[in-house]
Formats: C-alpha cells, structure tokens, sequence
C-alpha cells in the first residue's frame, strides 16, 4: 500500500501581533503534517491561537515566521474553503443562491451547478428551503448551508472554525453525525477547531492539543475508532472515556495559566 499523502505541512509556524502599544505572540513554533484525506481537530484554551493558525492556514493572515506547504497532486494552490462559527451565508441570497455561490465564482457550468447544488441541499436536509433566505432558518439550518456551501465547493481542504459551537446540544449532536457521514463519504483534509473534548474525539483521526498563549502544540492524540462512526456508540465506549481523560489532565493544566494571566 502506498505511503498517506501529505496535505498541509505546517513548518516551524509562530505568529506575532503587533500593535502601537504591544507586541503579542499568537502562537510559537508549530510544525505538523496533516495527510491527504485526515480529520485532523485542534483544541486549546481560549486564545491560545486556535483561530490564528486556521486563518495561516487559509491564506487570510501571514504568519510571521516558518512555512505552510499546501500540497496538491494537480500543482499550484489547492482550493481551500473555510466554515466559521458564526453562520456565514449571505442574507441577500436564497439557500439555493448561497449553496450555489462558489461554483458560480469558479464559473461552473449551469447545469452542473444546479445539479450540485440539489445534490447537496438534499445530503444537508433542507430540501424544501431552497428559496428561503437566511433569516428564515433556525441556527442549525443555517449552518447546514455553510456546510452545503463548503462540499458542493468540492475544496480539496476545508478548514472549519469552531462551526457548531452557537448551536443547542441536540442540534450539534445532529450536525456532528451528518458531518461524519458527508465526510466519510467524501474524504476531504479537514481542520476543524473546537473547544470541546468529545467533539474531536467523535470526529477526528487525530487530535493536537495546544498549550495556553503562545499556543505550541503540547500532544498530538492518535483517534483509532473504527468507521463508519455512530457518536451514541461511541461516546459510551470506555476507551473514549480514557481518551477524554487523558486529552483533559493535559488541558486542564493549561486553562489556569490562562486564567491567572486574564486576572
Ligand atoms: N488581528 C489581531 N490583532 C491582534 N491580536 C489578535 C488578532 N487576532 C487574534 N489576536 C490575538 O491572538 C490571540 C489568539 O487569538 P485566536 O482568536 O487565534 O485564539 P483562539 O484560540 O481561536 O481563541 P478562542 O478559543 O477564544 O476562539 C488572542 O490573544 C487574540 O486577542
């Protein structure tokens, strides 16, 4: 069998913000590989620099030193997409409008694109809101669109921020299975942020831990459950109570540094 592809390699990644009144280090000196087709979840303490290297990442901010290598069979710049916390779809514009936006800006054909879209409303369980608009949706139901939005991309890397963090447990529950099956189906390289534990757990194939600010990576965790996964089952498996366990006696040990320097 050959050799996991890498996707993304993180090389020596530190990133400073400079204002006129201070200098603060984001986070300092990460390196990692993330393979070709890997769930790959990072969680730290609050502003520990989470959002800043997802956002190196995707190209929206420039680290101040060390290197990212996108790596792509086809050459040049993989597509990248990013879901973020905050339901990003535009409030001008339908479902069908939202889901469809970035096969359009890439010119896609219209037959294509209308299938693709129909392709993917349906897989997010909002068929029938096609020609809704945002306002009219619940939170879960907008970001079933981004994340509609996002694979009918057909990225080669989607980098997701935090995406069920505003929503109500059921619906997160919800969204965390129909994530898992889209992306079992589909194989994307996915960076996806979250605070919570159980939710890299469920989701990923590994875990890295970060430290509190300056984030460095503190561990990375190896997620061996088998797929396809069915949250329910797993959350009750003793070994995802002793993957908890140990992901949080590392964290734990970060989160009062941070609280004492917040006092
Ligand atoms: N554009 C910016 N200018 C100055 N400082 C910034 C900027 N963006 C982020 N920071 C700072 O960098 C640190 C890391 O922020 P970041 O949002 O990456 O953390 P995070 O781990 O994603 O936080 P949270 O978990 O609370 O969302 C924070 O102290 C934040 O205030």
């Amino acid at each position: 069998m050959s050799e996991p592809r890498v996707s993304i390699e993180v090389k020596h990644v530190s990133k400073r913000f400079k204002s006129r009144q201070q200098e603060m280090e984001a986070i300092t000196d990460i390196s990692v590989n993330v393979m070709a087709g890997e769930f790959f979840c990072v969680v730290g303490p609050s502003g520990c620099g989470k959002t800043t290297l997802l956002r190196i990442l995707a190209g929206l901010e420039t680290q101040t030193a060390g290197e990212i290598v996108l790596h792509w069979q086809e050459g040049g710049r993989p597509l990248t997409t990013m879901v973020f916390q905050e339901p990003s779809a535009f409030p001008w514009m339908t479902v069908q409008q939202n889901v469809e936006y970035g096969l359009k800006l890439r010119k896609v054909p219209k037959s294509e694109r209308q299938a693709t879209t129909r392709h993917w409303i349906k897989k997010v369980g909002l068929e029938g809101f096609e020609h809704h608009y945002p306002s009219q949706l619940s939170g879960g139901m907008k970001q079933r669109v981004a994340i509609a939005r996002a694979f009918a991309n057909d990225p080669e890397i989607l980098l997701m921020d935090e995406p069920f963090a505003n929503l109500d447990e059921q619906t997160k529950l919800i969204m965390q299975q129909e994530l898992i099956e889209l992306w079992e189906a589909n194989r994307k390289t996915v960076v996806f942020i979250t605070h919570s534990i159980d939710e890299a757990i469920v989701l990923a194939d590994r875990v890295m831990v970060l430290t509190a600010r300056p984030g460095r990576i503190k561990q990375i965790f190896s997620v061996d459950f088998p797929r396809p996964r069915q949250i329910a089952e797993l959350r009750s498996h003793p070994k995802f109570a002793a993957l908890f366990s140990q992901i949080w006696t590392l964290l734990r040990t970060e989160v009062p540094q941070k609280r004492e320097e917040v006092l």
